[in-house]
């Protein structure tokens, strides 16, 4: 299967209905340029800033979130998937960080509660998403159109296991909105989807938010979206600023890449295996 995907490094306002407009003009551009997989970052309909996202939580389950609301006729009239980045989603009076994924039909196909809350400790810089957030349940992975996706929020990349997770269900592909920023991009947000893509020999894609160098903002964000293919090699990518990143997908080349290099069977398994606790979503 081949095909084009769009991940849209959109730059994200404090007002949420104008996010909501902006990502639909992006989702119809990407789908007019023939994209049929098409990905939003973390956070795309509100600034991803502890103090605020409380504000904007959207309850998924009661259909009554405007963002789903707009991903899902999005998704129905351009014929389409969309993994619709993530949003603050309230239930059961807990808050968590969500990422849904919305088939051509328009239904949510999938929700993904993200696993690894980001908590980080660096001199003269904190941050504690666990603070805001309840912890996500289980791993997502999906069947769709365009193959099978495996979903991570963001800091879940950082999580081997969950990655290799995916790949032992047979992904094709990992989708990993996120939001890494200035502290951590750099060094660490292309390394980690190269070893991921690598590690399992499957495609990664990475949406992040535009930076905006203006916003009165306790995080700010690294962007570089980017499409790693099976053998580390960068598809596609992006520098900061808005820009709809759009890269091929061919999944015939893992077949060859794990040909060339057959690491499942060459795993030691007599030695090392990974437990599988979860509930198999
Ligand atoms: N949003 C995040 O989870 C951020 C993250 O992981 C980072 O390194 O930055």
């Amino acid at each position: 299967m081949q095909f084009k995907i769009a991940l849209c490094q959109m730059l994200v306002s404090p007002i949420k209905e104008n996010n909501i407009s902006h990502a639909r003009s992006l989702i119809r551009g990407a789908a007019e340029k023939g994209s049929k997989l098409v990905v939003l970052p973390e956070m795309w309909c509100c600034p991803y800033s502890m103090k605020t996202l409380r504000d904007h939580a959207e309850d998924i389950e009661a259909k009554s979130s405007p963002s789903i609301s707009m991903l899902s006729e999005a998704a129905a009239y351009h014929k389409i998937t969309i993994v619709g980045g993530s949003i603050p989603e309230k239930s059961g009076g807990k808050l968590f960080n969500t990422c849904c994924v919305l088939g051509p039909d328009g239904e949510i196909k999938a929700k993904h509660r993200k696993l690894h809350l980001f908590d980080m400790d660096l001199p003269g810089e904190s941050f504690r998403e666990s603070d805001t957030f309840a912890y996500g349940d289980g791993p997502t992975i999906v069947d769709t159109e365009v193959g099978k996706i495996g979903i991570g929020i963001c800091h879940d990349i950082r999580f081997p296991e969950l990655s290799i997770l995916y790949r032992l269900r047979g992904a094709h592909l990992i989708c990993f909105p996120g939001a890494f920023n200035m502290s951590t991009g750099e060094l660490l947000w292309e390394l980690m989807q190269r070893s991921r893509a690598v590690d399992n020999q499957l495609f990664v894609a990475a949406c992040s938010p535009a930076r905006d160098p203006d916003v009165n903002s306790d995080y700010m964000i690294w962007g570089h979206s980017s499409l790693v293919g099976p053998f580390g090699e960068i598809i596609a990518t992006t520098g900061h600023e808005e820009d709809v990143v759009i890269g091929e997908i061919d999944y015939s080349i893992l077949q060859t890449r794990r040909e060339n290099l057959p690491l499942e069977k060459q795993k030691r398994g007599d030695i090392y295996q990974l437990i599988d606790h979860s509930s198999g979503k």
